[in-house]
């Protein structure tokens, strides 16, 4: 822990920050302070005589810190002052992978700013938080910034000047989404699982279930089909009319045995859900395999999901925020079973809201969120159409229910000579 701490100290300079003032990042560096410099103006949304502080979540263990950045708001909110904002912020190492650690950025009115002081100091000395102060203390243009516990060991404050910084190629949490949002090995979603074991008891009876080890192998006997799409674009009717057109065995994704921690994973930070999930496809995998030995075998929902609903997630902003097509983090794990062929059903936006209004079945939490939050539905959308491995062969959902079956009929038959 102690050698995390140094090394990102040491690179402290070299970070960048990104704060999400009124819904838009701001990016900024700190270096040196050089006496007298007029450094140009960065926080234009914070009024002259504010006081900011910065609180990013750091720990060599990274269950702990991706459970304590999902209390962390909470736990500001609760006992901060009336009048303080939160923004969230992030910092990172440019095109250094893994380097991005997450936060929040207060904004304190001047006359309130001692109880958040000493709220975050407080803080600071007990929990695996990096706090800093920033400060204009001479005019409005200058900001500069100042680490908790002072850095240097001889008790000088350090303090940096706080300058623009432009915004990265690539949205921040591209950074850290390998191995902490999607996961492209049994062996990685695991770990995640063995190191929750003390803090979530659940944790071992889904390791339990899990195979002994995963690997890709041969192709099954028989073709396994995948379907994918949003919510409510029509996959349970199409998966039981594929199921009863070609005599099929048709399996749910996660996997049933999964059910009863399901609710108790979705409430965990990304980290842990998105294991959770990568996991379940590697039960689906031996399903697959067994079913395949007798008959075809419809999947509803595998692998496209996880990964798209994780980088969707993961990162803000419309589609062209995501990583460039061709980014390794579209890849198939290597170890998981491919299907015969992927099928995403795609619906307009309008028609898929009546659907789930006329079905009126209660909503997931993420599921809310792809119909508040129009960008999400797209990231995930797009993200669906850049996976690799196999890619997924685009069907309008739109038709009635017979005409997008003969359709996808019409596909298997000509993909998987069925
Ligand atoms: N082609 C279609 N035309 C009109 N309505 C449809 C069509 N396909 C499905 N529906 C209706 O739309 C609603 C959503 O369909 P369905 O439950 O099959 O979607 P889903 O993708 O499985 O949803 P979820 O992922 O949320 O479980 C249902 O009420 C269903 O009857
Ligand atoms: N293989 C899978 C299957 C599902 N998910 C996640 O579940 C949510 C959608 O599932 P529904 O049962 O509501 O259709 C969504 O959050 C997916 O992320 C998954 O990750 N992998």
């Amino acid at each position: 822990m102690a050698r995390r701490a140094a090394s990102l100290l040491s690179h402290w300079s070299s970070r960048v920050f990104s704060v999400e003032l009124d819904g838009a990042p701001t990016y900024f560096a700190v270096r040196e302070k050089r006496r007298g410099e007029d450094a140009p103006r960065v926080f234009d949304a914070v009024r002259r005589g504010d006081r900011c502080f910065s609180v990013l979540v750091w720990s060599s263990d990274r269950v702990r810190s991706a459970r304590f950045h999902a209390q962390l708001k909470d736990r500001l909110l609760g006992r901060l002052p009336a009048g303080c904002r939160l923004s969230p912020m992030s910092s990172f190492l440019p095109n250094v992978r893994d380097s991005l650690i997450k936060g929040y950025f207060l904004k304190a009115d001047s006359p309130s700013s001692s109880p958040t002081e000493r709220l975050l100091r407080d803080f600071s000395q007990r929990d695996p938080l990096l706090v800093c102060s920033y400060l204009n203390p001479d005019n409005d243009q200058v900001w500069t910034q100042q680490l908790w516990p002072d850095a240097d060991r001889d008790g000088t404050p350090r303090v940096l000047y706080v300058v623009p910084s432009e915004a990265p190629q690539e949205h921040p949490s591209t950074l850290n989404l390998i191995n902490s949002d999607v996961f492209y090995s049994f062996e990685e979603a695991q770990a995640v699982l063995k190191q929750c074991g003390d803090i979530i008891p659940e944790a071992a009876s889904v390791l339990e279930l899990l195979p002994s080890r995963a690997e890709a192998r041969s192709e099954p006997d028989f073709p396994v089909i995948v379907v994918e799409g949003l919510d409510a674009t029509g996959k349970t009717t199409l998966t039981q009319a594929l199921r009863d057109a070609l005599g099929a065995a048709l399996l749910p994704s996660p996997p049933r045995c999964l059910s009863p921690w399901r609710a108790r994973f979705d409430q965990e930070p990304p980290l842990i859900r998105r294991a959770f999930y990568a996991l379940g496809n590697y039960i689906t995998a031996e399903n697959m395999r067994q079913e395949a030995t007798k008959a075809p075998v419809i999947v509803d929902r595998y692998w496209h999901s996880t990964a798209a609903y994780a980088i969707g997630t993961a990162l803000s902003g419309p589609p062209s925020s995501l990583p460039a097509e061709g980014s390794e983090v579209y890849r198939w794990p290597g170890d998981l079973l491919q299907p015969s062929l992927v099928v995403v059903l795609t619906l307009d936006g309008e028609e898929r809201k009546r659907r789930l209004r006329n079905r009126a079945q209660g909503e997931t939490e993420e599921e809310q969120q792809l119909d508040h939050n129009h960008l999400f539905r797209l990231r995930v959308e797009e993200a669906y159409h850049r996976i690799r491995g196999p890619a997924c062969v685009t069907v309008d959902a739109g038709p009635s229910a017979d005409q997008v079956l003969q359709q996808v009929l019409l596909l298997i038959r000509d993909k998987c000579q069925l």
